[in-house]
């Protein structure tokens, strides 16, 4: 501290003429309790205090008498940069300050000295007060701080280290005071290296440091510089991952569990057999995405259950499923089926418009089922509606922004159709992004019971009745092949628990094509002549079509005997020119 910082600053002068009472007067002015004396060249010739003043009344003098005759001249004449320890010992009463050009610029007296440093001593106070809270407060977050602390000084001795660190050492012992090399750390080595960099270096350094069971952490060295940039202490942080590893096994965890619940929640999706696990796992996966999925297989081995499971897994679950199945709906009507059409598009048009499914799947999940029955036109603005994410309505001229997922659905071979220009082959690639084949029911046969006691469970509940089957039914069961897969099985489950007289359902109850050579050996077929091969099915077909519409008079029944679906038998008796009447 320098004498100008405690001296009382430009202090009133007296002229040397004036008199003790000019001097009291002064005092009473000012509040100071001494004057210096000047002469007519305003020189430093005294200094008159109070106490002076006082002393000389007591000794007989008057108040008229002269300021020079009392004044003190024994001078203490001190520089205002002279430090205070220097002249703390000097007699303050008469201290006189000038600066470098010899101007005077101040006194020092004891009382203003007092003052002055009680009021230095008070800032002083506030100001440790002040700093204690500021260590309290940083105390607190050193404490609070997950991370395990620990401050190494420039000697490799630890200072200090806050309660989280006590969570990675295996005792509770404070290392404060230990070399960091002695620590109780099973990362000891790690940090000890971590501190030779930092000290080294005098920049940040990380470790990572991977233990046993799971623990792993991450350790930063910080250095605190000097002035001259040199480390004199290094903060060491410990960042535990193991609890976050942990955490993230378990959570690994839950969601096996939760997918193990999901294929158990899937209540219209029975499976048990290795291969339909496979194909079900699969599309849980495709799922959590967004792709195009090409779903292939017979008909009825439940494409559109797997294309519902995609759907009902995936987040725009919340979203429409709509199906549109290209084979069932006329081919004029498709489009607009597909696409909508705007007011007075064409004649015998809504005329409001309608929306066509494309933009009601909005949001959600569009299954293109039997993708492969679709017209070539549609197949060109199809691809462009994909490839584009809008569509224009029939008449329409403003673009439909799209936000669907596109699933896709046949029980044709589409690389065959590609091959003989039926299908498009760019349309082909942009659906099977994904693809996912379903096995026929004769290739998972360790499905067909868990699917059988599904569906008598299903009917029995229906109907009301206790029906169940001989274990000779489900041997049967596993022979046939089952060319309308799941959907014969539920049909012909049905029809058994309907038709059967008494609860358990006995072999001679099923179909006589559960007992015909064809189950064993394949149809004997006689040939007569060399045809084209597509001649031979279509006669085959016809043949077929005709005798079952003749024996069963019911278009659903015909299709179980025959294993194929309505909307299928449909399409292929209109193609051969078959009519049906029920
Ligand atoms: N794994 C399954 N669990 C329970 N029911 C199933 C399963 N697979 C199919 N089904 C049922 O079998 C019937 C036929 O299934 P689906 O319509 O999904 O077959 P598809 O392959 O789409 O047939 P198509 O090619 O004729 O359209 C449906 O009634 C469906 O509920």
């Amino acid at each position: 501290m320098k004498v100008k910082q405690v001296m009382l600053e430009n202090p009133r002068t007296l002229h040397r003429s004036k008199t003790l009472r000019d001097a009291s007067e002064l005092y009473k002015q000012t509040k100071v309790n001494c004057a210096p004396i000047v002469d007519d060249e305003n020189n430093v010739v005294g200094i008159l205090t109070v106490f002076r003043l006082l002393e000389a009344l007591e000794a007989g003098e008057t108040f008229e008498t002269r300021v020079d005759e009392v004044m003190d001249c024994n001078l203490q004449i001190i520089d205002e940069d002279t430090c205070f320890s220097e002249i703390c010992h000097k007699p303050i009463d008469r201290l006189v300050i000038f600066n470098q050009k010899r101007k005077l610029t101040g006194v020092l007296t004891r009382i203003d000295l007092i003052n002055k440093v009680h009021r230095a001593l008070e800032n002083t106070e506030d100001k440790l007060a002040e700093a204690f809270e500021t260590n309290r407060k940083l105390g607190s977050i050193i404490e609070a701080t997950y991370d395990g602390i620990i401050v190494v000084d420039h000697q490799g001795v630890v200072q200090m280290v806050n309660s989280s660190y006590f969570r990675l050492q295996d005792s509770s012992h404070d290392p404060s005071g230990r070399f960091l090399q002695e620590i109780p750390l099973e990362c000891c080595q790690q940090v000890l290296a971590v501190y030779q960099e930092v000290m080294q270096k005098g920049k940040v350094v990380f470790a990572r440091f991977q233990g046993k069971n799971l623990i792993e952490l991450t350790i930063t060295g910080s250095p605190i510089l000097d002035e001259q940039n040199h480390p004199v202490r290094v903060v060491i942080g410990l960042r535990d991952f193991t609890e976050l590893n942990q955490l993230k096994l378990q959570s690994a965890r839950y969601s096996e569990e939760l997918k193990s619940l999901r294929f158990k929640d899937q209540k219209e999706l029975i499976f048990q057999d290795i291969a339909m696990e496979r194909v079900v796992q699969k599309a849980l996966r495709v799922a959590e995405v967004d792709s195009t999925v090409l779903i292939t297989g017979e008909s009825g081995v439940g494409k559109e259950v797997i294309a519902r499971t995609i759907h009902r897994n995936n987040p725009r679950a919340e979203g429409p499923f709509i199906e549109i199945n290209c084979g069932a709906i006329p081919e004029h009507l498709l489009e607009s089926e597909l696409f909508g059409y705007e007011k007075g598009a064409f004649t015998g048009a809504n005329k409001e418009g309608k929306p066509g499914m494309m933009e009601l799947a909005n949001g959600g999940t569009l299954l293109l089922d039997e993708v492969g029955d679709l017209p070539l036109n549609l197949q060109v603005k199809l691809l462009r509606a994909l490839q584009e994410q809008e569509i224009y309505r029939i008449g329409g001229r403003a673009p439909v922004k799209l936000d669907v997922r596109i699933l896709a659905a046949t029980n044709k071979n589409l690389e065959q159709m590609i091959a003989e220009k039926k299908f498009r082959e760019d349309l082909f690639y942009r659906l099977n992004v994904v693809p996912i084949h379903i096995p026929p029911l004769r290739e998972r046969k360790g499905d067909i019971f868990p699917l059988a006691m599904h569906f008598l469970e299903r009917f029995n509940t229906k109907y009301n009745y206790h029906r169940l089957f001989s274990s000779e039914v489900f041997k049967l069961f596993e022979k046939y092949p089952w060319p309308g897969n799941i959907r014969e099985l539920a049909n012909l489950v049905e029809r058994l628990v309907i038709m059967s007289e008494q609860d358990t359902i006995h072999s001679d109850q099923l179909p006589p094509t559960f007992f015909s050579k064809s189950v064993a050996s394949p149809l004997q077929i006689s040939i007569d002549e060399i045809i084209p091969l597509k001649e031979a099915r279509e006669q085959v077909e016809s043949e077929l079509i005709i005798k079952a519409f003749k024996k069963y008079r019911s278009l659903r029944r015909t299709g179980d005997a025959l294993g194929v679906a309505h909307s299928t038998l449909l399409r292929k008796a209109r193609a051969l020119g078959i009519s049906y009447e029920e």
